[in-house]
This record gives structure tokens, sequence and C-alpha cells, in this order.
């Protein structure tokens, strides 16, 4: 427990980085394995918990002087997007560490197995101080956060554990920031997959007709580009910021007739699909974006139809759409602007996440969360060739986790609902 010199916390690091938890195929059961070696070293009480076969999640306790208190939770995914190691300056899971800048190259050094370890790390040094929670603190390393997380964050959110442990407040993923303050997020935009398919008559390559597939699909692609425009034009004009617009991009096309040397070249195929990721804002107008899809890129009267292979709701269990309160109603948010001003850090405005995490699980259940990953003076590099976090910001963002993890444990105050909770 008293291994907190730097050198020991940065191999610690490199060892979860170098665990090859990309998809397809994770090393799920390494990770988990990991991660149970560093609560066994910090004392902790803690479980493998298999949802689904093969997906194990870990679930860590640090035991509370007062176990009544609603407890905090620290989430963080264990998987990783894959990567193109031909295009990377140094394999990506071997976590070289650049000696001149101090960069860490790795998948997941951002995205997000630095916050995971980060929490671990300060729990390390809070106990060497001598600190002890009086809230219990959970740790949950999860996995399938990239693929949608419904067999990772999404069973666990629904489980009878994760009802047991009386969670108050979840702090999950953000984002770097290339300026010297943090950033926040009280929000995240929603994930809707939507593919859409065209049918149409076959045809001679040489033919003019109505309603091919192709012209149907083309149709369609031509007003979600008008669309994609304007809600574009909003964030270049600095009118939205990018998590307030509806964002839409083509990520696939499949249509044509293969044939051995390519695709023949004069049949116009019956069929042709797009695939679009959309990210919703909970506050858009979900009702107007729900029509646009049905009349103007996918109607039925161009022969058109359309699928969604995810589509997250913006609203929560109670109808509300699905946005943490930074205000005064929400005292953590206090305690964490508090945490990392003493700690010397910079915190920006609360931001809506522009891309998508776990933490909408836990706030569709009418739970606060917050996106918070403590990588100042950083590119945004996630999902990106050459993903790297300098040794000193990560060094960094343990000390922040420290000061923002003692204050939430040490909490005391009953928070909003937590006596009618207990009446229940
Ligand atoms: C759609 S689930 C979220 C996966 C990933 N974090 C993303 O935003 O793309
Ligand atoms: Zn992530
Ligand atoms: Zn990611």
């Amino acid at each position: 427990v008293e291994d907190t010199d730097s050198s020991s916390i940065i191999s610690r690091f490199q060892e979860y980085l170098r665990i090859n938890t990309a998809h397809p195929g994770p090393n799920y059961n390494e990770a988990a394995d990991f991660i149970a070696s560093q609560a066994k070293s910090l004392s902790l009480d803690f479980q493998i918990l298999e949802f689904v076969k093969g997906k194990p999640l870990v679930l860590l306790k640090w035991a509370g002087k007062n176990p009544a208190l609603p407890s905090v939770l620290l989430n963080s995914h264990t998987d990783v997007v894959p990567a193109e190691p031909h295009k990377w300056d140094h394999p990506p899971f071997q976590a070289h560490i650049d000696p001149s800048s101090g960069h860490i190259y790795a998948r997941g050094s951002q995205d997000m197995k630095c916050v995971g370890l980060q929490y671990l790390e300060a729990i390390r040094k809070l106990q060497a101080s001598g600190f002890r929670p009086l809230r219990t603190v959970y740790l949950s390393f999860v996995p399938d956060e990239e693929i949608g997380g419904n067999d990772g964050v999404g069973k666990f959110a629904n489980s009878e554990i994760f009802k047991n442990m009386n969670v108050a407040i979840i702090l999950d993923e953000g984002l770097a920031s290339p300026a010297d303050n943090y950033r926040v997020f009280y929000a995240e935009r929603c994930p809707w997959w939507l593919v859409i398919k065209a049918t149409g008559a076959p045809g001679h390559g040489a033919k003019l007709y109505d309603n091919t597939a192709m012209e149907n699909l083309l149709k369609s692609i031509e007003s979600v580009r008008r669309f994609r425009a304007v809600q574009f034009d909003m964030v270049k004009a600095g009118l939205k910021a990018e998590g307030e617009v509806i964002s839409v991009n083509m990520v696939f096309l499949k249509a044509g007739t293969p044939s051995p040397t390519g695709f023949v070249m004069n049949l116009q195929p019956s069929e042709a699909q797009a695939g679009f990721d959309i990210r919703v804002p909970p506050t858009a107008d979900v009702a107007s974006l729900e029509r646009r899809i049905g009349e103007e890129w996918a109607p039925a009267t161009r022969n058109m139809t359309f699928e969604f292979k995810q589509r997250a709701s913006t609203y929560d269990k109670f109808g509300k759409p699905i946005l943490t309160a930074f205000d005064g109603s929400n005292p953590w948010w206090a305690l964490l602007e508090d945490a990392i001003k003493n700690a010397s850090g910079k915190l920006g405005k609360p931001e809506i996440f522009p891309a998508s995490t776990d933490a909408r699980y836990f706030r569709e259940l009418g739970l606060p969360a917050i996106g918070f990953s403590p990588m100042a003076n950083t590119p945004i590099l996630l999902h990106d060739h050459n993903e790297f976090l300098s040794k000193n910001e990560y060094l960094r963002g343990i000390d922040i986790y420290e000061s923002i993890i003692k204050a939430y444990a040490s909490y005391a105050e009953p928070v909003k609902d937590e006596a009618s909770r207990a009446e229940l």
C-alpha cells in the first residue's frame, strides 16, 4: 500500500494499457484479473460479476464508516476501440513512453484506462495518508462501453446488486482539454444508429428510369446532408456547442451486385442501404427528428424502410430529459468544483458530452452522473491514431481525484431524496 512513488504508479498504468481489450474480442479476463490484483493490494472487497458470460464486470468496495449513507460510484470501462497499429508511431498496446515529452502512447490512455486506474491510485494515496471514508465508495470496471453498453453497464445499472448499493452519485468519463482547464459534463448526446434501406426495380445500367433503389437512397442522403449542414453551421457560427446540435454522419454504404472483379457495372441493383451515426442532445425535439426520418430520410413513398441499431432514450424513467443538475439542487456539483479548486485545478463550464458514455444508463434511472476525465493541456485523441497521455498529466489527475474522492467520501449531509428513500 506504500507503493505510491511515481515510477510504480506509471508502471501500473503501463501494465493496464498493455492488456489488449480492443474490440472485437477484448481480453476481458486479463483486465479483470489485473483489477482484482489491484483491489487486493488495496485491501478492497471485490467481486467479478458476469451478467453476460465472458464479459466480466469488476466491482470494488471501499467500505465507509457510515454504511447507511448513500454511496459514491466511480465508473470506468475496461474495453477500448480497435487501433490500426501500422498507422501509429508506437505499437498501441506497448505503452511506450517518449523519454523527452513523457507521452505515454497507448489505445485507452485517454479513453479511459487512465481514469479507472487514477481512481485506484487516488485511493492508494488516501489510504497511505490514513484517510477513511465516511460514505462507501464503489468502483465499477465495466465491459462493452464501446459497443453500446447493453451487456455491461446496462445489465449492472438495472440489477438488484446495483439497487442495494444505494448509489447517490456517479462519476464517469469526460474528455481531454487542450487548454489548461478541465472539462466537465452534465449530460451527453444519445446515440441513434440508423440504417435506411431502399428498394426498387433492377434494370439495365444504360436505362434512365424512376424509383431505382440507388436513386431513392441518394434522395435520402441529399436530405440528410442538408440537415447535417444546418446543424453544423450553428456550431461553425458559434451559436451552439458541439453537444447542443444533432450530429449525423454517414458511416456505411452498401449496394451493388458483386462480381469476381468488383461489381457488376451494367446492372442497377434492387437494394441499397446506408448507415448513419446520429447523436441527439437530451434537449432536442425528438418528435420532429422522428418525423423527419419517417417522412424525408426513409419515406415509404420512395419504397424505403428504416431500422435503429441503437436508439437511446433522451428521457429518464420519470419522463424528464436526461440531464444532471449543476445548480444548487445538486450538492455533488459544488463539491466537485471545490475539490478541483482545492487541488489547484481549473474547471471549464459544464457541457453536454458530444459523444456518448455509460453515464446515460445511470442518468436514465434519475441518478446524477458527472462526466470528468482530468486531462488538461492534452489534445483530444480518443479513438484516434497515436492516442497518448503525458506522465505528468496522469499523475496530476491522481491528485485531483484524491481531492474529489476525499470530499465525496467525507460528505455527511443527507442529499435530497435520501430521507424519503430511507422511508421506502
Ligand atoms: C453508442 S455507445 C457509446 C460508444 C462510444 N463511447 C461512442 O460515443 O461512440
Ligand atoms: Zn470511453
Ligand atoms: Zn470511446
